[in-house]
């Protein structure tokens, strides 16, 4: 027996099938997506069918799921047809009506007791304020409002009425109206921040059943990304994962939510009625590309590079904000580079900076989760980013802490085909897929790495315009 799993991420889809009872891989498909932080839905619908295609059909899946960005807005009408094209969660243009939605609840304690977390620009309830006081006309015509995920979700299941929209606790736990710890919607908040309550998904539990494809199988709740790579990697309560994609991003498995009055600490739900602390940066593997393409080398060349140069790159920082920030909270911010002197004026020490600074920017999210009581016995590096030798190899000088990396796949994609065999299958838990060797990554902590990146991150200048 089959299933798929879809991971619709910030840069690309990617289909993977696997065999429901032991997770062997089968065959997989991908399709890129376009940039920009503003993105027609229609372009990701078009990527996933040419996923599809490239990995040979669902026609023959007993079950699929979706995973996808997390907190993208997609705001449809009456008829179903979409909006406006949807902001995605690294969208800053509604920073003003997330520090608005946070005084006027009266703080970020009151967030994190309602919902479990506090909101920046990322989640989706900031950009429904934005969308009321901007465009008012296109609120006006918003009947339903649901997330990346789910609108595919949608889709694959044959676009019926707005009413059978679907979601799952994990990308619900991400919009700032529907809350972890209560584990349900908040439509006072949401009329709050929008002015009145559009139409919402359905929250269905680990196993519910979204729709069916046009051979009849079932499709699953499907899930945001993060919450996906925890179920594909296998994460268990100890483990912390660190995604390097277009966002960086750490998170643990947890028996309880957390609820972080700094906002640090997302308080998200997982796939399978946990919990799923989450720290988020906006800047992760696109600093590399970013690097990488200032110094004319590619991934391979960038990370022979910074490893040839020593640790902490002779005092070289780069402080990541190449598009603004989340955590911590500053969306207008720029990156910089600190410490150059003619020594430190080479390749070698710019491409060491900027995986130290990427790391560091993590680092700083791995302390958070421990504040939140997160225990971190080891990290586990997924991610297009974890590809890279130096950011595997760096890793555990900046974390101070062993790193595992699972044999290079796609964790998110795989997490939904486990969910769509658990869907098929049945039964209290998912089905106990083996994942391959992992390979060991240790090293001795450089507390100066982390120290000298602290006193660069205070000095940053906002973009202009
Ligand atoms: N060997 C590598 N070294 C560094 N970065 C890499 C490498 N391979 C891929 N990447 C980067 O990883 C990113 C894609 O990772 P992915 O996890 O798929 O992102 P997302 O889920 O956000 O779409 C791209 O920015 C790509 O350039
Ligand atoms: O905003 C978050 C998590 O809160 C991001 O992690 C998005 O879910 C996008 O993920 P990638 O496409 O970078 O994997």
């Amino acid at each position: 027996m089959l299933v798929a799993g879809v991971d619709s991420s910030t840069q690309s889809c990617k289909v993977v099938i696997r065999d429901a009872e032991t997770g062997a891989f089968v065959r997989e498909g991908r399709a890129s997506h376009p940039d920009g932080t503003e993105v027609d839905p229609v372009a990701w619908w078009a990527a996933l069918s040419a996923a599809i295609t490239a990995a040979g059909g669902l026609d023959d899946v007993a079950a699929a799921s979706v995973a996808g960005q997390q907190h993208g807005m997609v705001c449809l009408d009456a008829a179903g047809e979409v909006v406006r094209p949807a902001l995605l969660w690294n969208d800053t243009r509604s920073a003003g009506a997330a520090a608005e939605l946070v005084e006027e609840l009266g703080g970020g304690q009151a967030w994190a007791d309602a919902v479990g977390l506090v909101p920046v620009a990322s989640f989706t309830i900031t950009k429904l304020r934005w969308l009321a006081s901007n465009e008012p006309a296109n609120a006006e015509r918003t009947a339903a409002v649901c997330l990346p995920h789910d609108w595919l979700t949608w889709k694959l299941a044959g676009a019926g009425g707005l009413d059978t929209l679907r979601t799952d606790r994990s990308d619900a736990s991400g919009t700032g109206y529907w809350s972890t710890p209560a584990g349900e919607y908040r439509p006072d908040l949401l009329r709050h921040a929008f002015g009145r309550e559009p139409l919402v998904p359905e929250v269905l539990g680990p196993t519910g059943i979204a729709g069916h494809l046009p051979n009849g199988a079932p499709l699953g709740p499907g899930a945001g990304d993060n919450a996906a790579a925890a179920l594909g990697a296998g994460a268990r309560p100890g483990d912390v994962l660190v995604s390097i994609g277009t966002s960086g991003t750490a998170f643990s498995v947890a028996e309880s939510p957390a609820a972080d009055p700094s906002g640090t600490v997302a308080g998200f739900a997982d796939t399978t009625g946990r919990f799923l602390p989450l720290v988020a940066t906006l800047n992760a593997a696109r600093v590399l590309d970013a690097v990488g393409a200032l110094l004319g080398v590619d991934h391979t060349e960038l990370s022979l590079l910074a490893l040839s140069a020593p640790p902490g790159a002779d005092g070289l920082s780069l402080v990541p904000y190449l598009e603004g920030e989340r955590t911590p909270n500053r969306p207008k911010s720029t990156g910089a580079l600190h410490g150059l002197t003619l020594a430190t004026s080479t390749p070698a020490h710019l491409a060491r900076a900027a995986v130290e600074g990427m790391l560091c920017a993590l680092a700083d999210g791995l302390d958070a989760l421990v504040s939140q009581g997160a225990v971190v016995n080891r990290v586990i590096l997924v991610g297009g980013g974890a590809r890279s030798e130096a950011v595997r190899r760096i890793a555990p000088e900046v974390f101070g802490a062993p790193v595992v990396v699972p044999p290079p796949g796609e964790y998110v994609a795989d997490g939904a085909a486990r969910q769509a065999a658990w869907v098929a299958l049945g039964g209290d838990e998912p089905p106990a897929w083996s994942g391959g060797e992992v390979e060991g990554y240790e090293a001795k902590g450089v507390p100066a790495i982390r120290e000298r990146y602290a006193e660069a991150r205070e000095h940053v200048i906002d973009r202009t315009g």
